[in-house]
């Protein structure tokens, strides 16, 4: 990783981060999109986190909280990975369809494949499943590079709907299909161990592109076949 900043010894090796984490071990991969921050900004915010922590009371300093600082910011470095890496570095494979109405094939269900966010109203962790259905036309997809896709948008800051959004297009774009359907079920943790306390419920969001837009059935199937009945939990 020539061209990329290292942080000091305590952050994460960025290079190796990015792309192993999102699942891309190349080094093309993990150089599409490099966060730049630089060792003297890694030394400022881990001085800025043992100040907060220890404003908010952690005895920062002793032997065991002495690294917390570091630990802290490495651990939200690897939960963001998704900001390095592309989409367009997922490849499809070509079908052996000739094109026509007559080219289509069953829709291919892959689920739950499993997830960690960090909402970006309270930086905490929502986490649950995700079921991915779509209707090649001329691409199919290695059915490793849902998992990939997922992650690539999940390890960010962001919401529930706009991951399954973010993911959903990208297959749009990725495969020209007939259509994609996401479904995820999470559990967020900003409700669950704070303010509305509500740890019963879990939030489940959907999104059609194309076919399944407008063929009940096809969308019936993608139920019957994914069984996102449960919430997230236990699956992670
Ligand atoms: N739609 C959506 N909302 C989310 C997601 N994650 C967290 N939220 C919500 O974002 C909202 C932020 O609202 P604010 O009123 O600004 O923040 P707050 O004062 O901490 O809100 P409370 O959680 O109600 O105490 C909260 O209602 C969260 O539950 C998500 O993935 N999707
Ligand atoms: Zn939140």
């Amino acid at each position: 990783m020539s061209d990329r900043q290292q942080p000091p010894s305590g952050a994460p090796k960025v290079g190796g981060l990015a792309g192993d984490d999102i699942g891309y071990d190349s080094e093309e991969w993990a150089a599409v999109r490099p966060r730049r921050i630089t060792p003297e900004q890694w030394q400022q915010f881990e001085g800025y986190m043992r100040e907060i922590f220890t404003a908010l009371g952690m005895p920062v300093g002793s032997p065991p909280t002495v690294d917390t600082p570091r630990r802290f910011l490495r651990a939200l470095f690897e939960a963001t990975s998704g900001y390095e890496g592309d989409e367009k570095l997922v490849t499809a494979f070509p079908t052996e369809c000739r094109g026509g109405p007559d080219c289509r094939i069953s829709q291919v269900v892959e689920g739950p494949i499993p997830f960690f966010a960090l909402c970006e109203h309270h930086s905490l962790p929502f986490f649950g499943a995700a079921y991915v259905g779509y209707v090649a036309h001329e691409h199919i997809l290695g059915l490793s590079k849902l998992t990939r896709l997922l992650r690539l948008f999940a390890r960010r800051f962001s919401v529930q709907e706009r991951i399954g959004q973010q993911l959903a297009d990208a297959l749009v774009r990725i495969l020209e299909p007939h259509g994609v359907a996401v479904h995820l079920e999470a559990v967020h943790l900003c409700t669950q161990m704070r303010g509305v306390r509500e740890i019963e419920s879990s939030t489940r969001t959907t999104y059609w592109r194309g076919s399944y837009e407008t063929e009940d059935q096809l969308r019936m199937e993608f139920f019957d076949l994914c069984g996102p009945r449960s919430t997230g939990r236990g699956r992670t």
